[in-house]
């Protein structure tokens, strides 16, 4: 099956387009899982045992697992979230020569799907795209301020070269595996990417802890397609959702405590009450 129908039937499965963002920041891991031998790892656990009800993806970024320990976390990671049945998407923006790309590219046997940076061109990704079965999310507007630098200049065609980037992408779905990414900061853009390409899904991160539009995130991130009853995009949010438990009083414990201390359940309930809220702020708008 490919990635895109995976991920049309666990989103009409949780009735969620939440991406979950595993952005395990060792500096703000909460010091009680400072004892265990991989506190990045004991830390995705307990937020995947909180938020996979409400989650149609996991979205690590590589960038936090980049060290010996942190490979062996996101490893554990990954078939934690399998177990549960939750797609993964590497969130690694890759993108290089050739051969390069081709070792890029192995990472694919593990996860389902990861993001890839178009600068270096067509060849570049096509180790990714060539992988049928795995998406594969092309950088199109990005969310960060900066990202006007680059990608809003004018091409001598008058469009933006955005613009040019979601028309390419068209051309390199070949196999029905690429989607976009297109940030929640830039709701106008993410119209007008929408109407360039009707068919392919965005990956809109944004939405959170970098104040993006939610509202348009839903409007214009899913794209329909032929088959599965649902709409299929992923809106992501990483800090709001896994350090939501940094908000709550050391004392206050939300729901049973099931064996675990009850200030953990309390810390870990409020990623879980965060990913629901989210579900829901978003379902308003499909
Ligand atoms: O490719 C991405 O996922 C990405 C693209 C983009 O334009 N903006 C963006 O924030 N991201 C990623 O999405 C996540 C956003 O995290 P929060 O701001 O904590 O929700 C981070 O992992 C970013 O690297």
């Amino acid at each position: 099956m490919s990635f895109f129908d995976d991920l049309a039937a666990r989103i009409d499965a949780v009735d969620s387009v939440v991406s979950v963002g595993l952005d395990a920041d060792p500096d703000r891991i909460p010091s009680f899982l400072d004892d265990r031998d991989l506190p990045r790892w004991a830390f995705n656990r307990r937020i995947i045992d909180a938020t996979h009800e409400h989650a149609a993806c996991y979205k690590p970024n590589a960038a936090f697992y980049e060290d010996a320990d942190g490979w062996r976390a996101l490893r554990e990671t990954v078939a934690y979230a399998h177990g549960k049945g939750v797609p993964v998407l590497l969130d690694a923006k890759r993108g290089d020569i050739g051969n390069t790309a081709r070792q890029y590219a192995r990472v694919l046997d593990e996860v389902d799907a990861i993001t890839v940076n178009p600068y270096m061109g067509g060849d570049s990704l096509q180790p990714f795209l060539s992988e049928t079965d795995a998406g594969v999310f092309v950088l199109c507007r990005t969310s960060n301020p900066g990202g006007a630098d680059l990608q809003d200049l004018e091409l001598a065609t008058g469009e933006p070269l955005y613009e040019r980037v979601a028309a390419l992408a068209d051309t390199w779905n070949e196999h029905g595996n690429v989607g976009l990414v297109v940030g929640a900061t830039a709701p106008e853009e993410l119209e007008t990417v929408r109407e360039i390409v009707p068919e392919l899904p965005f990956l809109v991160p944004g939405v959170g802890a970098q104040g993006g539009d939610a509202e348009a995130a839903v409007a214009y991130g899913l794209a329909e397609r032929e088959g599965p009853s649902v709409d299929v995009g992923l809106v992501n949010s990483s800090r709001g959702i896994i350090f939501a438990g940094e908000d709550v009083g050391r004392n206050t414990v939300s729901g049973p405590s099931g064996g675990h201390d009850p200030d953990e359940d309390a810390y870990f309930g409020a990623a879980g009450d965060a990913a629901e809220r989210l579900k829901k702020r978003l379902n308003q708008h499909r």
